[in-house]
């Protein structure tokens, strides 16, 4: 098998057997600690650009399916395991990973020591990375990563370019498509809704045109501060239409109501973060993926609350409008993959529709009086 090296910003190397793709890649090296889920992980539109390592030592042991996958052109820039199954044996596989990476252009590398790089990146946080040739000059490549800024507006890359319309008899949705795992639309079919998948440029105006019942700001990849059109479009719909947000959503969401995001350590990636409810006390299990969080120092409390908060590290969580119906987590309630404690979001959002829809038609009434 032919070898192949990767190289952190800090001149750390690891050599392994080049699997997938041939391209020699460049990223932000982040790990995953879920033990399953990883063609969803691979496929999820919010690690583009990123070099994503999982912590679980075998990776590719139930191969690759058809139903899957999260988007099916998959933006992320590599793979690093401990061991990639050659032989995959389920009866919904299709293919073995290795064969997946290659048509999809992805590069990766296995037999490398996982943990101590996961442990590098905990420690350090997460670094730039490169996969080169063996006997590429350390020097020239660290100089190289150094130098080379990490890529921005990925938004724009994976969202659709035109709106379309998945058909139902039920609430009429309006889902911004920031980088959309299709999980969040699957969610919405499965209730009978009515889904327009909207460009993440798409203007307040011509989002009221379509008169939604609600609206859904998706996950994506990248720094929400990198999508100012998508805050604008928020604060032109706020408190007209209900909003339901996950992740990069719950993130632009914070960000048009005046609070802030920043840049975390090593982020939280993975399907067994405990986040905790503040008006019940539930503790969910829930499957994350982000590197970015809302600061919770100048949340202004007379317009946002905090709803739920990270039981590892008390970072925000959740957070809902006080005055209008609009609230959003910082995980991944559709799960896709991971526990799905808190999948009820999406009943909870069409609750929250149909009681603005009754107000607005009782305050009808009342003017009508
Ligand atoms: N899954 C997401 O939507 C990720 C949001 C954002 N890109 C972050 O890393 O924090």
């Amino acid at each position: 098998m032919a070898k192949r090296k990767l190289v952190l910003e800090d001149g750390t190397t690891f050599i392994g057997n080049a699997i997938g793709s041939e391209r020699e890649t460049f990223g932000e090296v982040v790990f995953n600690t879920g033990m399953t889920g990883y063609q969803e992980i691979l496929s999820d539109p919010s690690y583009c650009d990123q070099i994503i390592t999982f912590t679980y030592p075998l990776v590719g042991n139930y191969g690759i399916n058809r139903e899957d996958f999260e988007t099916i052109n998959p933006s992320v820039n590599g793979l690093i395991v401990k061991e990639a199954c050659e032989y995959p044996s389920n009866f919904r596989a299709e293919e073995s990973l290795d064969t997946f990476l290659k048509a999809k252009d992805i590069p990766g590398i296995s037999g490398i020591d996982t943990r101590k790089l996961t442990k590098r990146i905990r420690e350090y946080g997460t670094m730039k990375g490169m996969f080169t040739s063996v006997d590429a000059s350390l020097e020239e490549s660290v100089a190289e990563l150094q130098a080379t800024p990490l890529p921005t507006n990925q938004v724009e890359r994976v969202s659709t370019i035109k709106p379309y319309v998945v058909p139902g008899r039920g609430e009429r949705i309006v889902l911004v498509d920031f980088g959309m795992k299709h999980g969040i639309l699957r969610e919405f079919t499965s209730r009978n809704c009515h889904v327009t998948v909207v460009p993440y440029n798409t203007t307040a105006e011509e989002i009221l045109q379509l008169k939604p019942d609600g609206i859904m700001l998706s996950n994506g990849p990248g720094n929400p501060k990198d999508v100012p059109e998508a805050i604008d479009m928020i604060q032109g719909v706020l408190g007209k239409i209900p909003f339901f947000g996950i992740c990069l959503g719950h993130q632009l969401f914070a960000l048009a109501c005046g609070a802030n995001t920043t840049k975390m350590k090593f982020g939280h990636r993975g399907s067994n973060h405990p986040v905790k409810d503040k008006a019940t006390g539930n503790v969910y299990m829930t499957s994350q993926n982000h590197g970015y969080a809302v600061e919770d120092w100048d949340i202004d409390d007379s317009v946002l609350s905090v709803t739920q908060f990270a039981l590892n590290d008390n970072s925000i969580e959740g957070l809902s409008h006080k005055h209008v119906p609009a609230f959003t987590v910082q995980y991944h309630p559709e799960s896709a993959p991971g526990p799905q404690d808190s999948n009820v979001l999406f009943d909870e959002f069409l609750t929250m529709i149909k009681q603005h829809s009754r107000r607005e038609q009782g305050t009808c009434l009342n003017v009508q009086m």
